[in-house]
């Protein structure tokens, strides 16, 4: 589904988020990514959903080069990968049933979605996406009335509605209570069991990804670190891991001087 080689990214030509990455994903996998704060976990996924491009390297989706994809193609592949986020990215006024729906507006032509917003269309595909996800009483709820918990939900029914091949979320328990996080996990792993989904979770808590994911990638200052099956890491490697792992000196990145060479090395393709 995706094989990465040599993946760099580097910001403002001197923040290197991510350095010389080779990643495959077999389509059909549930792969957790962890790493401590500023390891580049977020930048990958934003990389992964053709958010952003790399600085160097080359990164194939389903056979297809990123470097041959602008335009139509790349809308197509986009709308390939559904990306869940922590914040949700919800409009809290509006109906939960024209969030749901607005997984459709790529598909859709643009006077179709205006309808939608007025009168919405294809309502049995959102009340479904709703039942499945547990909350099928909210669909004419204003958003922002629902809990943490539920709107991530709502974020999960808006995914289900775009269908797409690959799941990237994002840190998407952050923002909910612990006790809840763990259905949320669960949830989107039934799914895309399910559904025969791709997924790529980016988690904070290390327990969630040791308890549910059959594979574990540790990222650490834009490299990885490991990349195991569940059963083979150990503490030592969540140590090593998170040992150590802050660079910050009065809020300035410490910048040294081989990282710059590093940068420099990393030439940049395209501006981002
Ligand atoms: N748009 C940007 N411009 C400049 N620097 C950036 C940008 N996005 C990320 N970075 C930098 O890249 C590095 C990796 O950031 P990233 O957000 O990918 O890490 P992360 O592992 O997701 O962190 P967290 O767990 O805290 O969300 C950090 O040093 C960050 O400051």
């Amino acid at each position: 589904m995706y094989l990465l080689d040599g993946i760099c990214k580097v910001f403002n030509g001197r923040t290197i988020a991510v350095r010389e990455l080779d990643l495959k994903i077999r389509r059909g996998e549930w792969v957790a990514l962890i790493g401590p704060s500023g390891a580049g976990k977020t930048t990958l996924f934003r990389l992964l959903n053709f958010t952003i491009p790399p600085t160097s390297g080359t990164l194939l989706f389903d056979g297809l080069d990123n470097r041959h994809l602008s335009g139509r193609r790349l809308r197509e592949v986009r709308r390939r990968i559904g990306t869940i986020y922590q914040q949700h990215n919800l409009v809290p006024r509006l109906q939960v049933v024209h969030n749901v729906l607005s997984g459709r507006l790529g598909t859709w032509p643009v006077w179709q979605a205006v309808r939608s917003l007025i009168r919405p269309v294809e309502v049995d595909l959102a009340a479904d996406a709703l039942r499945q996800v547990g909350i099928a009483d909210k669909l004419y709820e204003r958003t922002e009335t629902l809990s943490g918990g539920q709107q991530q939900r709502v974020a999960i029914a808006r995914l289900l509605v775009q269908d797409p091949e690959v799941i990237l979320a994002d840190e998407p328990v952050s923002s909910v209570d612990p006790a809840l996080a763990a259905g949320i996990v669960k949830l989107l792993i039934e799914l895309s069991q399910t559904y025969h989904k791709t997924l790529l979770m980016n988690l904070h808590s290390v327990d969630l990804a040791l308890a549910y994911f059959p594979r574990v990638i540790g990222l650490k200052d834009g490299m990885i670190s490991f990349d195991l099956p569940t059963a083979a890491v150990t503490d030592e490697h969540l140590t090593a891991l998170y040992a150590g792992s802050q660079t910050e000196v009065a809020g300035e990145e410490i910048f040294s001087r081989a990282e710059r060479s590093f940068a420099r090395s990393c030439q940049p393709r395209l501006t981002n």
